[in-house]
């Protein structure tokens, strides 16, 4: 067994301070009843905790790290940046490049916001969409997570999903939930059924293009496209939640793959290089509503903060220059994840794998999961087991069954090959 004795003690010290001892509820490893690692380095694919045990990455800081921990280009581009000051609160040439190469990089970006988190980019697009339409409802999806804002956490996935747990946090009102509705994820019909019953007050359909937050579903064949022709249809804005998959299932993300182009899109995680960042952004006429143009209040004390934008610019530049990122990332998944399903398949247990390039969950159940209610058919407890095995030979894998994996472009065959050997031994093939 792994020694993790520092890890247990600073677990300790932390609750003492901190709620739960964590600043996230998704690092806890509350969902697989273990202790969590602290983490004080890391290096390309390696995290290295507390103790000194080695670890292959399968987070990359839930996502962000596309190109492994640490990378040289990112890290000299934000040593370079931070001797001419952290923070100014003022406009800054960097900003302009940022937004440029977003609008460069996505035909459907036409400006774009820069903000300091996932959660504030969702939050901040259903605003603008409501100042646009005038309209107040939206409708989300039954486990897709968009972060923390009140009104989104109906339904969410990611932490939320706590067995045991309430599936809507305590503390938002009821005000702020009434005008989120729920549709059922690769479910046409539950959309088309909330835009008949709210016939012209849908300000907004919002969802993970590919949902990454009960586990790694991919929408089902004419399930997206249906989406973009009834908010077309219907004035209402299609916004695509692209905090995960933005850069990752391919440079101009899962619009790109998929050949949709969303009104407006959010953004966070490999934007930033491993800084706080989110963006979001879209349709010209309706970016144009947010202040100080129009009347959408919206700002940042540290939004666009250089430190930030240089980290986010290098990270974008090198993906924009190095295409032969997604090849890898795409084949060590198709490696990682294909020989997942071929271990399960050759042990005959009731599990299944999910997964589109990088991004891929293993899920403890026999069904074909498609949406939320097939997810929660996981044996979260089997999860747990499987986690705890895979950690203790050095795989850091997601602490809760509905999270994706995440693999970067500093992993190896030999890594995945490692890992494979592990979870083969654990099936007992
Ligand atoms: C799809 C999606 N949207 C939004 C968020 C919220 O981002 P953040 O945690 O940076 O607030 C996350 C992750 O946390 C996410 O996965
Ligand atoms: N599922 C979340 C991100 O995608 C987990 C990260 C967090 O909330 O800490």
């Amino acid at each position: 067994m792994a020694n993790t004795q520092k890890s247990a003690a600073l677990f300790s010290e932390a609750q003492k301070y901190i709620p739960g001892g964590v600043n996230s509820p998704a690092r806890a490893f509350q969902a697989v009843g273990d202790t969590p690692r602290f983490i004080k380095r890391a290096e390309a694919q390696y995290l290295y905790d507390a103790d000194d045990n080695k670890l292959i990455d399968y987070i990359g800081s839930w996502g962000p790290m596309i190109l492994g921990n640490n990378h040289p280009t990112v890290l000299k581009a934000v040593q370079e940046v931070i001797r001419d000051g952290l923070s100014f609160g003022a406009a800054t040439e960097r900003e302009i490049y940022m937004a440029k190469m977003v609008c460069e990089i996505l035909p459907s970006v036409e400006m774009v916001r820069m903000v300091n988190s996932g959660t504030e980019a969702t939050m901040s697009a259903l605003r603008a969409a409501r100042g646009y339409t005038g309209r107040n409802r939206i409708i989300k999806f039954e486990g897709c997570y968009h972060g923390h804002s009140d009104g989104l956490l109906v339904k969410a996935g990611s932490g939320l999903i706590a067995e045991g747990g309430t599936p809507d946090s305590a503390g938002v009102t009821p005000g702020c939930a009434q005008d989120t509705l729920t549709a059922k994820y690769n479910d046409f019909e539950s959309v088309e059924k909330l835009f008949d019953t709210y016939k012209g007050e849908i300000a907004a359909v919002i969802l993970e293009p590919v949902a990454a937050n009960m586990g790694v579903v991919p929408p089902e064949k004419g399930f997206l496209e249906k989406i973009r022709q009834i908010c077309t249809d219907e004035g209402a804005v299609l916004i695509f939640d692209e905090v995960i998959t933005g850069f990752r299932l391919s440079l101009g993300g899962a619009q790109e793959l998929l050949g949709i182009k969303p009104d407006l899109s959010t953004f966070g995680k490999i934007i930033g290089g491993g800084m706080p960042v989110g963006a979001y952004g879209g349709k010209k006429e309706i970016m144009e509503v947010v202040a100080p143009l129009g009347p959408v209040y919206q700002a940042g004390t540290l939004s666009g903060n250089p430190v930030a934008m240089a980290a986010g610019i290098a990270q974008l530049t090198y993906l924009k220059e190095h295409p032969q990122v997604y090849t890898v990332i795409n084949e060590l998944g198709q490696r990682l994840y294909g020989g997942l399903a071929e271990i399960v398949e050759k042990a005959g247990v009731s599990c299944s794998v999910n997964y589109i390039g990088s991004i891929g969950t293993l899920y403890f159940t026999g069904e074909k999961v498609r949406d939320f209610a097939t997810a929660k058919t996981a044996d979260i407890s089997r999860y747990a087991d499987y986690f705890k095995f895979m950690m203790d030979k050095g795989s850091y894998f997601a602490p809760a069954q509905f999270e994706a994996m995440f693999l970067s472009s500093a992993h190896t065959e030999g890594d995945i090959d490692r890992t494979l050997e592990s979870a083969a031994e654990y099936f007992g093939v």
